[in-house]
């Protein structure tokens, strides 16, 4: 980094000296290991080295077809770039896919994403054997670039109300693929638009005159030479969205499309030669490529969080502004508390939502090895947990990214901030891979039946059996976890009683579950949070973290909890006990002292937990964030790239202003 040899902001450097903790090792942690860190910093050398690889302009000055056109270009040789990664094409694809490394190089969206992300692991998850033998290569080859398309104009969420139909012909051996109404259209896959000519499509199968279900079929779109969309095809693309600008979102209709019948993949049921249907084990086995992708999603946001929480820290130390004390100097704005309690609790958050999403991917293979085998006791609780964490991480991860960019006042509203892409990012995956709303309530149906049922998997034990722990709650962090399981259990608790209520009064189930749903996922939610301080107070207690880095993680970890828990005060009010013995009231003002108090502790390390993420300036992308803090001459540098600098006088003056000027109106 040759910045750091030339300039270093006096502020930066004051934060960064006599750092109590060694900063590599918890940059090893967040890595998985020093061999891990060692490996990306290889790959992060390999690819931001590369001239070629670099925006020649800002990507916001570009229309939105040029824009989609630079990052296809930046795209693919990327992918060229794979054959002689020096940390090996999996680790590399895996880097080149997420929010770190990959955004690097494609500020606007990777428009090869849903190849990888949703096409290939469909292939795995969905084909069988021979299938794959046929299209995976292919696949991996970049012989052929899929989509997966599944949600339509009409449909998103409900999975079951697709209109899409995929008809057996048994006397040709075909499926005919019909979009029957406008609303049949697919309408937002990824990549779809301009770059795939092959998607997993999802369907309504008919055969022998009974709908069923929705399955995936494998379905070119675009002939493989001309790239023009096959006849029967209607393909195009959405325009431009909140973000992610460049994965080419689009539509997609058919019109009497026939396939051959080995194109409905077929690991899980089958359409038998003379059109008989063969059931699957479980018929939530056709959605399992989702449920990889909510894995995902949570390390994904997780890692656009540590950028938005890196550029906020950062320049939050170097931001001088207002008089704390009269006649003083300007403070930096990281000293007041009221900054403190903007940046803190996201911090802590990155490492708390890290530490969940490692457990939910821990999860995910194992009960995916087990799947494999035939075994789908694990697949319930797989379910419940990805999508409890998916819509946690994705929504207070995109409400901390707001925050964040707040904390930066006004220069966090510019583009060159990179806080409008980021942002752009973590809110998509607010709604996408399942509106959050709609996943609380899959997992607040996991809660009640483990509650009513008395039996679930790991994430749900706590449900099962009398309530254990302490019946009073003392200020010790098993002591603070204890109430947040308290108040999870309580909330599944109302969630049934309103659901009983309803049904008292005659109401049938799925009214008593709508009128039911504000607390059902009051529960759902307070679940996943559980879930998340566990998660991170257990870390703590296992590992052999040297004194000073534990010191600090149990800080952030202490801040957390606390922090959720006054965020959140008042869904205790929910739960009856609580106001009975009127702990909270009592045990507020005592956590409110402590959160203050952790703030002032913490606040001298911002900037070295910052650092110790180790993301370079160019995953960043912001003046703001940069290493060297040097953020007021990079703005103006920025500014300077402006089309509408490249000249003292613009044309348009001449055009409009001119004789509007001389008007005399
Ligand atoms: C190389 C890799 C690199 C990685 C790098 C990482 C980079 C990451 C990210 C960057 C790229 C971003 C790309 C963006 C991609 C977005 C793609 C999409 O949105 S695609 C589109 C995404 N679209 C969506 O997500 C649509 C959302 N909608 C849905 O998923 C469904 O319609 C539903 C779940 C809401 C209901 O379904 P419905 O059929 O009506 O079911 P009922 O409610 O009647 O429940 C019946 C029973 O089924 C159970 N069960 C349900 N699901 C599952 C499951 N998955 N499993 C197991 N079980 C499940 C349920 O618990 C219940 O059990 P029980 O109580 O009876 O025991
Ligand atoms: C950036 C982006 C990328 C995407 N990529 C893909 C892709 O590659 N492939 C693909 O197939 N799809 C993709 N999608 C589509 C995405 O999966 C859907 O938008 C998502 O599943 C939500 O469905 P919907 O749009 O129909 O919303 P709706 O379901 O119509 O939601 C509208 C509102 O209704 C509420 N609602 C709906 N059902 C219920 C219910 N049962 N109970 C209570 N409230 C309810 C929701 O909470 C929400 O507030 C993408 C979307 C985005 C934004």
């Amino acid at each position: 980094m040759s910045q750091k040899e030339t300039y270093e902001n006096p502020d930066l450097k004051k934060e960064r000296q006599n750092c109590p903790f060694n900063k590599e090792e918890i940059t090893n942690l967040l890595d998985g290991g020093k061999e891990k860190t060692a490996e990306r910093k290889q790959l992060e050398n390999y690819i931001l080295s590369d001239e070629q690889l670099k925006d020649a302009v800002p990507m916001e000055y570009l229309s939105h077809a040029d824009k989609y056109a630079e990052e296809l270009r930046k795209a693919c040789l990327l992918m060229h770039k794979l054959e002689n990664s020096p940390a090996g094409q999996v680790p590399t694809l895996r880097a080149l896919m997420g929010a770190g490394l990959g955004s690097a190089v494609l500020k606007e969206g990777n428009p090869l994403a849903l190849h990888y992300v949703m096409f290939i692991p469909a292939l795995m998850g969905q084909g069988t054997i021979d299938q794959q033998a046929k299209w995976l290569a292919k696949a991996y080859n970049l012989n052929i670039i899929g989509t997966y398309a599944q949600t339509e104009l009409g449909h998103g969420t409900f999975l079951r109300g697709l209109e899409t139909t995929a008809t057996y012909d048994p006397n040709t051996q075909e499926f005919v693929l019909e979009s029957p109404s406008l609303t049949a259209y697919k309408w937002w896959p990824g990549s779809l638009g301009k770059t795939a000519n092959y998607a997993v499509v999802m369907a309504q199968l008919y055969t022998k005159g009974k709908c069923e279900g929705t399955h995936p079929f494998m379905v070119q779109l675009r002939d493989e030479e001309t790239h023009e969309p096959l006849p029967g095809i209607v393909i195009g693309e959405i325009g431009p969205k909140l973000g992610m600008n460049t994965n080419d979102n689009g539509y997609l209709g058919f019109e009497k499309f026939r396939i051959p019948r080995d194109q409905l993949l077929m690991k899980h049921s089958q359409v038998l030669e003379d059109g008989t249907y063969v059931k699957p084990t479980n018929s939530k086995l056709s959605y399992a490529t989702m449920v990889f992708v909510r894995v995902v999603v949570c390390q994904d946001v997780t890692t656009n969080l540590r950028k938005a929480v890196t550029i906020a820290t950062r320049y939050s130390c170097v931001r001088r502004q207002s008089e704390l004390k009269p006649g003083d100097r300007e403070p930096q704005v990281m000293d007041y508390q009221a900054q403190q309690n903007k940046l803190l609790p996201p911090l802590a958050a990155t490492f708390a939502f890290q530490l969940a999403s490692d457990h939910l991917w821990n999860l995910y293979n194992t009960a995916n090895n087990n799947i494999e085998q035939g075994d789908l006791e694990l697949l319930p609780d797989l379910h419940g947990l990805s999508c409890a964490l998916k819509a946690l991480c994705s929504s207070e991860g995109a409400n901390f990214v707001e925050v964040c960019r707040q904390s930066c006042g006004g220069h966090g509203y510019m583009a060159c901030s990179n806080f409008p892409r980021i942002y752009g990012q973590v809110t998509a995956a607010e709604t996408y891979e399942g509106e959050n709303t709609v996943l609380w309530l899959q997992v607040a149906r996991y809660l009640v039946k483990t509650r009513k049922e008395q039996t679930g998997g790991l994430s749900v034990k706590y449900l099962i059996g009398e309530e254990k722990g302490p019946k009073t709650v003392d200020t010790t962090l098993e002591g603070i976890v204890h109430l947040y399981r308290r108040t999870a259990v309580g909330l599944v608790d109302v969630a049934i009683a309103e659901l009983e209520k309803s049904g008292r009064k005659g109401e049938a189930p799925h009214d008593a579950w709508n009128h039911a749903a504000v607390y059902l996922i009051k529960a759902a939610q307070a679940h996943a949070r559980l879930f998340v301080v566990e998660s991170f107070v257990n870390s703590l207690k296992v590992g052999n973290l040297s004194a000073p880095v534990r010191t600090v993680l149990s800080q952030l970890c202490e801040l957390f909890i606390i922090y959720w828990l006054l965020e959140r005060s008042g869904e205790l009010f929910f739960v009856r006990q609580f106001i009975k013995k009127r702990l909270v009231t009592v045990e507020f003002q005592v956590r409110t002292l402590l959160y203050v108090k952790l703030l002032a502790a913490i606040r001298p390390q911002a900037v070295n937990l910052v650092d110790s993420f180790d993301l370079r300036d160019e995953i960043l992308a912001s003046p703001l964030g940069c290493w060297d803090g040097n953020v007021y001459q990079r703005l103006f540098d920025e500014a300077a790239k402006s089309p509408l600098n490249q000249s003292s006088v613009h044309e348009s003056f001449h055009k409009y202003l001119k004789p509007l000027l001389k008007s005399n109106l």
